[in-house]
C-alpha cells in the first residue's frame, strides 16, 4: 500500500484532494436539484392556496412550511457536511440494501489474492459518508448519513477486525472546499487497486489531528472520528437501560450526544415524545448545547441541568451550591418523610383561622379550634396530594356544620331530607364567610410556600423529628432562609409538587402549529434533508418542562453525581422510558454512592441493564493522565484508569505559593500558559473561592475562567491550573475524587499550584499527588 511518508509522489495528495472536491462538487449539484424542487413546491403550494377551501388552505400553509424549512436547511452551508469515505472490498453476498450500499459485512472470500509475496485486491464500492443522506437522481447513494447500517463500517472497523474496510479516510472541508484528507488504513499489508491505480494513504489519521486541535467554549460532535468501542454504544438497541462507565476523557457526553442524535434517525416516531438529557451543571448544558444541531438534531432533545429540570413559575433559576453537609441532607431520601410531615404539617400555620362561623337556615353556626383540627386531621388521613383534598375538607366543614344545625332530623322522608341537605350545602357554600375561611384555613399549597415554611427552625423540628439530628436541622433550616434557590433545592421542590399535585384547572389548549398537522406519515422524499420541527431545541425544551410530560429517552449524565432525590426527579420524567445512563464512580461528589446507587435502581426500576465500558482516555495526555491516576489510587483503591491515547511531552508545572499571595501567583500562572497554548484555561479552586478567584482573573479575557471544583464536571481546556489540591481535597468528604476530576480536564497542559497547606516537596509537588 502506497502511505505518505514523504516517499508518495508530490502530485498524489493534489489527485486525492481534487477526486473528493469533485465529489462534493456533485453533491452541491444534486442539492441544488432539490433546492429547485422545494421552490417548485412553495410555488406550486401557492396555487393551491388560491382555491380557497380550508382543506386547500391548510395542505399550502403544511406545503410552504416544509419547503421553506427545506430551503432554509439547504441553503445554509455546512461545514464538513460531507466528512467520510470508505473503500470497501467486494462483500460476501453481493446484495444491496435500500441505501444503494452493499450489506454484506464480510469479503468475499476471493476478495483477497495473493500476487507472489504480496496479498492484492480491487476495491469494490466506495461510500461517502455525512451528516445526512443525499441520495442522486437514480438513487444511488451520494452521502449516506453517518447513523444509517452502510456507514457503521466507517467507526467500527480496526486493523485487527477491518471487515471488508480497506482504507478509512476523514475529510475536511469547509462549506463547498476540500481542505485535506486523513487516511487511516485497516489492511497495511495489502496492495488494493480503485480504477487500476494503487490506494494511497495521506496524513497521520483523523483522530490525532482532532484530539490535537485547540479547545473553545463549546464542545464539537466528534463524528468524524467516533471509535469503535463508542460506535457499540452509540448504535446499541434502544432496549430498557443502557449502562456506560468510563473514567475521564472517555467521551461518555460525547457519546451519549451522538446516541440521541442516533436514535433519533432509527425511530423518529417513537422519539417524538422527546429525549430528555440530564446534565449536571448549566454550564455543561451550555458546553455541549451546539453539539446536536451540528449532527442536524434540534427538536426533539431537551439538554437540562438537574438543577433546572424543576420548572419555576417565576422562571428563577438555581444558581446556589449548598455547603457539602447541608447538600448531604437535601440530597438524602431520608428528606422524603420530612418533606411528606412539612406538605401536610404546613397547613398549621399560626396565622391560620380557628374559628369559622356562618349563618345558615336563619341560624348562627361556629365550627372551633379542636373541631376544626379534627377535620383537617381526617381529611388527611391517607397520601392524596394535598391539594387535591380540598374539596373533601370542603365536605367534612359543612357535614360538621350540619350536624351542628340540628336539621338533621327534620325530616323522616328520605328524598325531603336529601333535598334539605343540599339546599343547607348550598346556602354555606356560598357564604362569603364561608369562601374566605376555606381559603385562608385550606389554601392552595405551592412548592416554594412549604419550602419557606420549612426555614422555621422550630417548625422543621417538628417535621424532621427522629429522622434529622439537630444539627442537621439548623443546618437545613438556616440555608432555606437564604437569598435565592440551590440546586438540591430543586429536587425537594419537584418531590413537593408531587407530594402537593396540581388542582385541575381548564385546560388551554395549544394552538395547533404547522408540523403537528402534518404526520410523520405523509413525510415523503424530501425528509432526509429536513428537521422536522421548527421549534429550537430551547423553546421545545421550556415547552416539555411547562407541559410536565414524561419523555420517550432519558439520557443521563455524570450519573454518579445524582443524589437520591435527584433520581426520584429524574425518574418521575421517565417512568415509561428507556435509559442511557453514563457516569463513573470515580468522579462522584456524593459522599455516600451507596445511597444514590439504591436510589438509581429504584428509578430504573427492574429493566433489564445492558453494560458498556469505554476505556480509553481522548483528553489527557498521558503526563497528566499519570498524574490523575495517583489521587485516583488514593480515592478509589484498586480502580483501573483509562488508557491516555496520546502524549505531547510537557511535564505537569508545580508552583508554589507564600501564603497570602496566592492571587497574584495564579493570575501569573495562567497568563503564562494563554502564551502556551491556543485555546481555553480554566482555572479550578476550591467552591468557596469561586467569587475571589473569579475576581483574581477578571482582567486575562475571555480565553480564561475562574471554576469552582464542583463546576468543573465534564468540561475540558486546553490548560489548566489547579489551585491548592488541599483545600479543594478538604471541602467535602467526596473531596479526593472532586480533585481526581479537577485534574483530568486539561487537553494540553496542566499547573498545579500549591500553598504551604499541600505539604509541597522542594521540587513543588504537593504531598497528594506525590507516590
Ligand atoms: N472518537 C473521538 N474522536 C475525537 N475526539 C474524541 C473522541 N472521543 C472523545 N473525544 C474528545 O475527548 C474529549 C472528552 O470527551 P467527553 O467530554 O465526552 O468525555 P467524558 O467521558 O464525558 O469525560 P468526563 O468523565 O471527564 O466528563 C472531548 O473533547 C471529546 O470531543
Amino acid at each position: 500500500m502506497a502511505v505518505d511518508n514523504g516517499t508518495l509522489p508530490s502530485g498524489t495528495r493534489d489527485r486525492e484532494i481534487g477526486a473528493e472536491q469533485a465529489h462534493l462538487d456533485r453533491v452541491y449539484r444534486r442539492l441544488e436539484e432539490k433546492i429547485h424542487e422545494a421552490e417548485f413546491l412553495m410555488h406550486d403550494a401557492a396555487q393551491r392556496g388560491q382555491v380557497g377551501t380550508p382543506g386547500a388552505l391548510a395542505e399550502r400553509d403544511a406545503q410552504v412550511f416544509r419547503a421553506g424549512v427545506h430551503l432554509n436547511r439547504l441553503n445554509n452551508e455546512f461545514e464538513d457536511f460531507l466528512f467520510g469515505r470508505i473503500d470497501l472490498l467486494l462483500g460476501k453476498d453481493g446484495k444491496k440494501g435500500p441505501d444503494g450500499a452493499y450489506t454484506s459485512i464480510e469479503p468475499a472470500d476471493d476478495a483477497i489474492r495473493p500476487d507472489g509475496a504480496r496479498q492484492v485486491a480491487d476495491i469494490a464500492e466506495t461510500l461517502h459518508i455525512g451528516r445526512i443522506g443525499v441520495l442522486d437522481a437514480d438513487f444511488s447513494p451520494l452521502v449516506i448519513d453517518w447513523r444509517a447500517p452502510a456507514a457503521a463500517p466507517f467507526y467500527r472497523s480496526t486493523p485487527v477486525d477491518p471487515g471488508r474496510v480497506v482504507r478509512r479516510r476523514v475529510i475536511r472541508s469547509k462549506g463547498r472546499k476540500v481542505l485535506g484528507v486523513e487516511d487511516d488504513l485497516m489492511r497495511p499489508e495489502l496492495t488494493a487497486h480503485l480504477d487500476g491505480e494503487e490506494l494511497p494513504a495521506l496524513g497521520d489519521g483523523a483522530l490525532m489531528a482532532a484530539l490535537g486541535q485547540a479547545r473553545s467554549h463549546s464542545m464539537r460532535d466528534i463524528v468524524a472520528s467516533i471509535q469503535a468501542e463508542q460506535d457499540l454504544v452509540i448504535r446499541a438497541p434502544a432496549a430498557s437501560v443502557t449502562y456506560v462507565e468510563g473514567g475521564p476523557g472517555t467521551g461518555k457526553t460525547a457519546v451519549a450526544l451522538h446516541r440521541a442524535a442516533y436514535l433519533l434517525y432509527q425511530d423518529r416516531r417513537r422519539y417524538a415524545g422527546g429525549i430528555l438529557i440530564v446534565s449536571p451543571t448549566p454550564l455543561l448544558v451550555a458546553y455541549t448545547e451546539g453539539v446536536l444541531p451540528s449532527l442536524g438534531e434540534e427538536g426533539q432533545v431537551a439538554i437540562r441541568a438537574v438543577g433546572s429540570l424543576y420548572d419555576q413559575p417565576d422562571g428563577a433559576e438555581a444558581t446556589v451550591y449548598d455547603e457539602p453537609p447541608v447538600a448531604r441532607v437535601k440530597g438524602s431520601s431520608r428528606m422524603l418523610k420530612v418533606l411528606r410531615k412539612a406538605a401536610r404539617g404546613v397547613l398549621e400555620r399560626p396565622d391560620a383561622p380557628t374559628l369559622l362561623r356562618v349563618v345558615a337556615f336563619g341560624r348562627r353556626l361556629e365550627l372551633e379550634a379542636d373541631e376544626l383540627a379534627r377535620i383537617r386531621q381526617a381529611t388527611l388521613g391517607g397520601s392524596a396530594p394535598v391539594n387535591l383534598l380540598r374539596p373533601r375538607a370542603r365536605k367534612l366543614l359543612l357535614d360538621a356544620l350540619w350536624a351542628k344545625s340540628g336539621s338533621a332530623n327534620r325530616h323522616s322522608d328520605p328524598e325531603l331530607a336529601a333535598e334539605l341537605r343540599s339546599s343547607f350545602d348550598e346556602d354555606v357554600a356560598s357564604e362569603d364567610a364561608f369562601l374566605a375561611f376555606l381559603d385562608a384555613w385550606w389554601p392552595e399549597l405551592t412548592p416554594r410556600l412549604v419550602l419557606a415554611a420549612m426555614a422555621d427552625e422550630k417548625r422543621l423540628g417538628r417535621w424532621s423529628r427522629r429522622v434529622l439530628n439537630p444539627g442537621e436541622n439548623r443546618r437545613l433550616a438556616r440555608s432555606l432562609r437564604r437569598e435565592g434557590l440551590s440546586v438540591h433545592d430543586v429536587a425537594l421542590l419537584d418531590e413537593l409538587q408531587t407530594m402537593l399535585g396540581t388542582p385541575a384547572r381548564p385546560k388551554k389548549k395549544r394552538e395547533l402549529t404547522v408540523s403537528d398537522s402534518w404526520g410523520l406519515d405523509q413525510l415523503s422524499g424530501l425528509e432526509e434533508l429536513m428537521p422536522q420541527r421548527e421549534e429550537t431545541q430551547r423553546e421545545r425544551a421550556e415547552r416539555l418542562a411547562q407541559e410536565r410530560v414524561e419523555y420517550a429517552h432519558v439520557i443521563v449524565d455524570e450519573a454518579q453525581d445524582l443524589t437520591p432525590m435527584q433520581w426520584r426527579m429524574v425518574g418521575r420524567r421517565g417512568r415509561h422510558a428507556t435509559w442511557t445512563v453514563v457516569g463513573d464512580p470515580a468522579q462522584s461528589s456524593w459522599s455516600d454512592p451507596d445511597e444514590a446507587a439504591a436510589a438509581r435502581d429504584e428509578a430504573l426500576g427492574t429493566r433489564p441493564r445492558r453494560r458498556f465500558e469505554l476505556t480509553v482516555n481522548y483528553r489527557n495526555p498521558s503526563e497528566i493522565a499519570e498524574l490523575a491516576a495517583k489521587v485516583l489510587a488514593l480515592a478509589m483503591p484498586g480502580t483501573a484508569s483509562p488508557k491516555a491515547v496520546r502524549s505531547t511531552g510537557v511535564e505537569p508545572r508545580f508552583a508554589v505559593v507564600p501564603d497570602g499571595d496566592l492571587g497574584a501567583s495564579v493570575r501569573a500562572e495562567a497568563e503564562a500558559l494563554l502564551d502556551r497554548v491556543d485555546g481555553t484555561i480554566g482555572v479550578v479552586v476550591a467552591m468557596r473561592r469561586r467569587a475571589e478567584a473569579a475576581r483574581w482573573l477578571a482582567e486575562l479575557g475571555d480565553r480564561v475562567v475562574a471554576l469552582g471544583s464542583l463546576e468543573a464536571k465534564g468540561l475540558e481546556y486546553d490548560a489548566t491550573v489547579v489551585v491548592s489540591p488541599a483545600e479543594i481535597a478538604d471541602e467535602s468528604p467526596a473531596g479526593l475524587r472532586v480533585l481526581y476530576v479537577a485534574l483530568t480536564r486539561a487537553t494540553q497542559q496542566l499547573t498545579v499550584v500549591s500553598g504551604e497547606r499541600d505539604e509541597p516537596d522542594a521540587a513543588g509537588v504537593p504531598d497528594l499527588l506525590r507516590d
